[in-house]
């Protein structure tokens, strides 16, 4: 008999490197990142700016390819899937949320909710778009547009879209950078609840240590590796690992500039 084992990471990067440009002007974005994303968490990835957080983001979704290495969503391996295979895992296995909403104006919050399923030609669950309705508690709001909405509702509506195709795995840039700190918190309440209520995986990139606050597992990256990870995080650790990371390369920079 065969032990029941436990399910495989919503996601896994293994050593994986991103360069950018030539000679010069070559960049390491990614230096050989190596992590896994459990199902069912709210990861946070935080870093300095250029640390590769947006690199790392877009290669886990499929939106680029790394230079080597390997990633994988379940058990399928990116690398290996030409592009009408990536463009349809994209679009049926994984959810988007951006900083700028990205919502299209034409359209009301609901068909905004449930345009991704309409492009895939699937039918929505009733029951399951009544709860993530519920979830984000925009009922009364449905029929309107985007510009009638608020930046927070506007985000919540995208929140939604982004998990009403009940995705593997949604990966969220940001999604707070554009809005104030009381619709940030009800984007970031949103986005917990839909792990632990509906066992969603989300993994966020944030410079805030309030919205990593929120999180489960925040894993920092500096110049392109993972440096640092912590678990169940309030803001003032969060604060504390950021401020050694900076005194770090402080010291990298003073070093550099001794040599
Ligand atoms: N298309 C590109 N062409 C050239 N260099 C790039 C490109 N995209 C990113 N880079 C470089 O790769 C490195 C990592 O960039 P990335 O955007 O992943 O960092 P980040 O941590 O998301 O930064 P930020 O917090 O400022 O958004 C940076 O040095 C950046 O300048």
């Amino acid at each position: 008999m065969t032990e029941p084992s436990a399910p495989p990471p919503a996601a896994s990067v293994r050593d994986l490197v991103k360069t950018y440009g030539t000679g010069q002007a070559r960049v390491t974005a990614l230096a050989g990142v190596t992590l896994d994303l459990a199902q069912g968490e709210f990861t946070a990835v935080m870093g300095p700016s250029g640390s590769g957080k947006s690199t790392l983001m877009h290669c886990c979704a499929g939106l680029d390819t790394g230079d080597s290495g390997s990633v994988r969503i379940g058990d399928t391996e990116l690398t290996r899937l030409k592009d009408k295979e990536l463009t349809r895992l994209r679009r049926d296995r994984i959810g988007f949320v951006f900083q700028s909403f990205n919502l299209v104006p034409t359209l009301t919050a609901r068909e905004n909710i449930l345009l991704p399923l309409a492009i895939a030609g699937r039918r929505p669950d009733e029951g399951f778009f009544e709860t993530v309705v519920d979830t984000v508690g925009l009922g009364p709001r449905l029929g309107h547009r985007p510009n009638e909405l608020s930046g927070g509702q506007q985000q919540r509506v995208a929140v939604a879209r982004a998990l009403v195709s009940r995705p593997d795995i949604v990966f969220a840039d940001e999604p707070t950078g554009n809005l104030d700190s009381q619709s940030g918190a009800e984007v970031l309440g949103l986005l917990r609840r839909s792990v632990h209520e509906v066992g969603q995986t989300v993994v966020m990139v944030t410079h805030d240590p309030v919205a990593a606050a929120y999180t489960d597992r925040v894993v920092f990256l500096a110049d392109g590796l993972v440096v640092d990870e912590l678990r169940d995080p309030d803001r003032e650790q969060v604060l504390a690992v950021m401020t050694r990371m900076t005194a770090a390369a402080l010291d990298a920079g003073a070093s550099d500039g001794g040599a």
